[in-house]
Parts: structure tokens; sequence; C-alpha cells
């Protein structure tokens, strides 16, 4: 388990990371997201043991960080493996080279390299690239090295700072899949640093989201889509929509059984009219959740808000002039 307790960490005045708390339980795949330095990265320097902090503490399955000698943080570091966006990879190096390198700094038998190796190239997925120079491999080839050689002494945990940002949306798609297949199958704790939220929607279990230094989003990640709080749209708007006139409210539900016609069912049984000004789906692992701004009578506002709240809908009242991500 990972647990942070009001973390503050600055460089010389600036304040990067304002009493950060929030825990990550074993073998969840957390998203932490947010605007371009935010100080994600340092965060992760924190959980790493990288980076130092000025208060607060970080602690790792019940130990503290901060308390541990400079020996006792390198072999604790051994449960923390690490992936970064451009690969950190030696270059003129094979695959196997590469992936031996941890085990080789502790002195492992090279009869247990050569098996980890094979073991973690069939895992990715690598086996016939053993003993290509990585300076020849493709992008999502080398990411495949790099978790392959974080994996190399077993970690609890895996950090991936912008893991995907180099690569193509096909690629991310087959490296997410690599992140969850690890999850699964080794019982892995991942914390996925990213600006995309297609990242989160397809692998993370939960989402932390920063902002200006603090947390100010922390849950399921379904139930912060449904939240939908205006920090999460500052941090997601695209395009916008301006809201110019009427009575508008953003409403959210999942798609099962029970609502697949919930939006027809609302104007029958309330007897009212009502226009749809956007509509979206969007995907969040198993689960899909519909996404409609609409516009409904004033008359009939308490009405509508009822049936809102009976249905288990999330909604939020738009203002006018309002800019809508959509
Ligand atoms: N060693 C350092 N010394 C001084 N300032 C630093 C240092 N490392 C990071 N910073 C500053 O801390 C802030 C947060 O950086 P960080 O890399 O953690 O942000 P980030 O959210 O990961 O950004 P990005 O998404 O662009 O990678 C930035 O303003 C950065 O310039």
């Amino acid at each position: 388990m990972i647990k942070i307790n009001q973390l503050n960490k600055s460089f010389g005045t600036l304040n990067i990371l304002n009493d950060i708390s929030f825990t990550i339980e074993r073998g969840r795949i957390c998203g932490l997201v947010g605007k371009s330095g935010v100080g994600k990265s340092t965060l992760l320097r924190c959980i790493n043991g990288l980076e130092s902090y000025q208060s607060g503490s970080v602690t790792i399955n019940g130990v503290e960080i901060s308390s541990l000698s400079k020996k006792e943080l390198n072999s604790f570091r051994k449960n923390i493996g690490m992936i970064f966006q451009h690969f950190s990879l030696i270059d003129r190096k094979t695959v196997y080279d590469n992936i031996a390198l941890p085990m080789r700094c502790w002195n492992i038998p090279k009869k247990e390299i050569q098996a980890r190796v094979k073991e973690l190239l069939k895992l990715t997925g690598l086996e016939d690239k053993i003993n290509v120079k990585t300076r020849n491999l493709s992008g999502g080839q080398k990411q495949r090295v790099a978790i392959a050689r974080a994996l190399t002494m077993n970690p609890e945990i895996l950090l991936c700072d912008e893991a995907t940002s180099a690569l193509d949306p096909k690629t991310t798609k087959d490296i997410l899949n690599l992140l969850k297949m690890i999850n699964e199958s080794l019982d892995i704790t991942i914390i996925v640093v990213t600006h995309q939220m297609s990242v989160v929607r397809q692998i993370c279990d939960d989402v932390i989201l920063l902002e200006d230094g603090h947390v100010v989003e922390n849950g399921h990640v379904d139930e912060v889509f449904m939240r939908y709080s205006p920090a999460l749209e500052r941090f997601v708007g695209v395009d916008e929509l301006e809201i110019k006139s009427g009575c508008n409210y953003r409403i959210t539900f999942k798609q099962d059984i029970n609502n697949n016609d919930f939006m027809s069912r609302m104007g029958v049984e309330l007897k009212s009219v009502y226009s749809i000004i956007y509509s979206s789906t969007e995907q969040f692992k198993e689960n899909k959740y519909d996404t409609y701004i609409i516009d409904i009578p004033e008359a009939f506002e308490s009405d509508f808000v009822n049936y809102f709240r009976q249905n288990n809908v999330s909604y939020r009242k738009l203002l006018l002039n309002e800019k809508e991500e959509t």
C-alpha cells in the first residue's frame, strides 16, 4: 500500500506539492493526472525516494521513505520499477543486455539472469528480439524492453511516467493492455502519470487529479467521472460549447439494462419536452457512461432534478455563458 500524508515539496521558494494526501491500495492501477508542470513527476520521484521533501510522509507498506539510509533506500528501490516516456535504454546494447542490467548490478548469478530475461521476454512478447540492439527497435518495442527491465527484480510497484506519450494510438493501446495484463497476472500496483484521459479510461481503477500543487479529485475513475467536478472540466476541456440561453443541465449516467431508454422515459414520465444540445458516450475500463447537455423548460426544473436524483443520474446546472467542455 502506498500512503502519502500531508506531503509538501518545494524547490527553493517554489512550492510544488502542497499538503498532498492519498492512499493507493495494493493491486490497483491509479492514474495521476494534471496539467504540465503541476508536479506529477516530482511526486513519483518522492515515491521512489529519488526526491526528498520538506514535510509530510510517504510510506510504502508501512515503511517511511525518508527514514531509510542510502543503503536501505537502494535495496528498497528493488521493489519499485519505473518506466519513462523516452524509454531510458542503452541504445548500443542488445535487448538481453538492457534487461539483464539491473540484475548484473545486484550480482545475480548468470544462470538466474538468463532464466529471468527469457521469462520477461516471453511476458512482453519480445522473444525474437533478444539479440537486437535496442536502437533498431520501434518505440513500442523499446517500451516493452523498458517494462521488462523494470520488472527484473520482481517489484510490487511500477511507476509509469508518461510511458505512452511518445507512441502512436495503436501502440499506446498495446502497451496499456500489456500494463493491464501485468497488473492482473503479477498483482503489481501501477501508478500511471499521464496527460491523456484516454489512458485513464482504458486501464485505471482510480484517478488522482492535481491542480496548483493540490489534490483536487481522488477516487474511483467511475465516481470521479460521474461527479464531473469543475476541476475535472478544467483539466479535460477541449472544444468548448458556450451555453447561451435556456435552463441547461449536464447529466451523466452509466449505461446498463435499467436505463438504456432513460432519455425517452424521462420525457414521457415528466410529460415534458426537452432538447439535447450535446451528447457523448465514454468507456471507462468495462463501463460505458452517457453524458448529455439538455435544455429543459424552467417551469419543470424541480421535476427534472428530482427525476435525476431518483434515477441515480449525476447532474450539474450550467450557467449562461459558461464554457462547457464537449
Ligand atoms: N530539480 C528541480 N529543481 C527546480 N525545479 C524543479 C526541479 N524539478 C522540477 N522542477 C519544477 O517543478 C515543477 C513541477 O515539475 P514536474 O516535472 O514534477 O511537473 P509535471 O507535472 O510532471 O510536468 P509535465 O507533465 O510537463 O512532465 C516545474 O515547475 C519544474 O520546473
